[in-house]
């Protein structure tokens, strides 16, 4: 029987990112993937091919929206070609998933393909093509999360499909309805309004992306209005049939009134499920939380002491990076090492465009906490940069701290909103002021002038192009 320092089990970026590190650090690492191919949702279905489709479909918007105003002349029709872009979608998940076998076999990372399954606390049944068993001294468990539904939908994967079906349907949607108004549904909605879909959002709360701070849902809603995306927020669905072609969507309104909604495809994208289904957990004594996450205390370690668990499966933000971060944490951890995540700092983005992103805290969460706070803001319009791309939409809004001016919370919609929110993890990291962000030069023309410009705002409104 093989045996290992430590196993892993589940090969998205947790898992992979884990196994990497515990073999950097001089572990005998093996990774148990039970699909064909390693990199879990973010590689197959989730980040890249939607990231691949928002960015094929962005160029198809531009080009018949926009080209003819920058002076450029298409002859003749310009035409989506489905097929060819999800395949050049798939294209690209082949590559960045090869990239991960290449990084396992360079790290001497033993790959086991099939359900990982646990005899006891450190022997790992692994059933693929043929079943083997394996013995761990620690096991990491990042075994992700599947889409979650509402209780009454049949999700035929068909018409009614979640995230998974909608990176590789065979047509465009004539009506799109998007249950949920968080990043999948705005993001994916995003891409089949792009390509020509009516796109009705159905949001349970009174603001689409309700995590994030009020602002940014507000401008966002605004800007998706714009784009001419049907919202219904404050809607509580309570049924989803298929009548031959037709999806019918039936909600009660604010006022309790119902409201039906026909369209020839529903995407239902209310959450994610912590996935743990043929794990046997209990066997290794690992528990589960009544949400059905593996429990874990700070150190991320379970209730079997030689059991660790990341990402999608634990509690907190369902993201790679927080995923990476924690496979990273456990096996410096496991290496006698003392790492330290800020789950504070961690980002969040929605690549719709304009681009959402925001790290630490939001204005409601101050108010909640009773801390005393000055926020500074600056208008993406303002900026000559946007005003050369014609990008005009969002803001950039610091809060700081209201006695020390330290910085608390970023929040910024906008072009590259995505790549620019670094700039404010690191200024935080480093706790510094609005007033640091204030005096350091930024280039010109760039979009990041908004930053430095409400940092400005937030340090005696002294913005200085506004
Ligand atoms: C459409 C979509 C878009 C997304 N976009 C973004 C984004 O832009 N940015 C972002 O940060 N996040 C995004 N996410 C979320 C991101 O994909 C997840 O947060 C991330 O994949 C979690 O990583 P993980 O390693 O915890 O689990 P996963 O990536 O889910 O990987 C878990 C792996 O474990 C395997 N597995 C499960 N059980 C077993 C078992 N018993 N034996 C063997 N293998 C097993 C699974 O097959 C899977 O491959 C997106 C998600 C979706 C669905
Ligand atoms: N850009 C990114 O980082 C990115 C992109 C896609 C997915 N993800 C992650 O994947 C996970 C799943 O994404 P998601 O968009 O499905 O979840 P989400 O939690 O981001 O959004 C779900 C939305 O559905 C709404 N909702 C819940 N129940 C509802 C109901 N009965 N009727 C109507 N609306 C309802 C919620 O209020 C919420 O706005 C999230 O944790 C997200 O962070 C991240």
């Amino acid at each position: 029987m093989n045996s290992y320092d430590v196993a892993i089990i589940g090969s998205g970026p947790g898992g992979y990112v884990a196994a990497i590190r515990c073999a950097q650090l001089g572990m005998k690492t093996a990774i148990i993937e039970k699909y064909a191919t390693l990199g879990g949702t973010c590689l197959n279905v989730g980040c890249i091919p939607s990231k691949a489709l928002l960015d094929s479909s962005h160029h198809y918007e531009d080009a018949i929206k926009h080209f003819e105003e920058h002076g450029i002349e298409i002859p003749g029709d310009i035409k989506v070609n489905l097929e060819k872009m999800i395949a050049r979608k798939q294209s690209v998940v082949d590559q960045t998933t090869g990239g991960i076998d290449f990084l396992m076999k360079k790290n001497n990372i033993d790959v086991y393909q099939g359900l990982g399954r646990f005899k006891d606390a450190t022997h790992i049944m692994i059933s693929g093509e043929e079943s083997i068993e394996i013995e761990a001294k620690n096991t990491i468990i990042a075994t992700g999360s599947k889409p979650s539904s509402l209780p009454f939908i049949k999700l035929d994967k068909e018409r009614i499909v979640t995230s998974t079906e909608a990176l590789k349907l065979k047509e465009i949607p004539k009506h799109l309805i998007v249950i949920g108004g968080g990043a999948i549904g705005l993001e994916l909605g995003q891409v089949y309004k792009r390509l020509g879909a009516e796109v009705s959002v159905i949001e349970f709360m009174d603001r689409v992306i309700p995590t994030m701070d009020a602002g940014l849902s507000k401008e966002l809603n605004k800007v998706l209005k714009k784009q001419k995306f049907k919202i219904n927020t404050s809607h509580k669905v309570k049924s989803v049939e298929r009548v031959g072609d037709e999806v019918i969507v039936k909600a009660d309104d604010k006022k309790g009134n119902e409201v039906e909604f026909k369209g020839d495809y529903c995407l239902v994208s209310v959450g994610r499920r912590p996935y743990t289904d043929g794990l046997n957990a209990e066997a290794a004594g690992v528990t589960l939380t009544e949400r059905g996450q593996i429990e874990v205390n700070d150190q991320l370690q379970t209730s079997a002491k030689n059991i660790y668990a990341i990402g999608d499966v634990v509690k907190g933000a369902m993201l790679a990076h927080k995923a990476e971060e924690e496979g990273v944490f456990v096996a410096e951890t496991l290496a006698g090492q003392k790492p330290h995540i800020d789950y504070n700092l961690i980002p969040g983005v929605v690549y719709t465009w304009p681009e959402v992103a925001a790290v630490g805290k939001t204005e409601e969460q101050l108010k909640e906490a009773d801390v005393a706070y000055k926020t500074g803001s600056f208008p993406m319009r303002a900026l000559g940069r946007s005003r050369a791309s014609m990008d005009l939409d969002g803001f950039v809004k610091i809060l700081a701290d209201k006695a020390t001016d330290e910085i608390l919370g970023v929040h910024m919609i906008g072009a590259r909103a995505a790549d620019m929110i670094a700039e404010a993890v690191v200024a935080m990291e480093y706790r510094a002021s609005a007033e640091d962000i204030s005096r350091m030069s930024h280039a010109h023309p760039t979009y990041t002038e908004a930053i430095k410009e409400a940092a400005l705002a937030a340090t005696g409104d002294r913005a200085l192009h506004i």
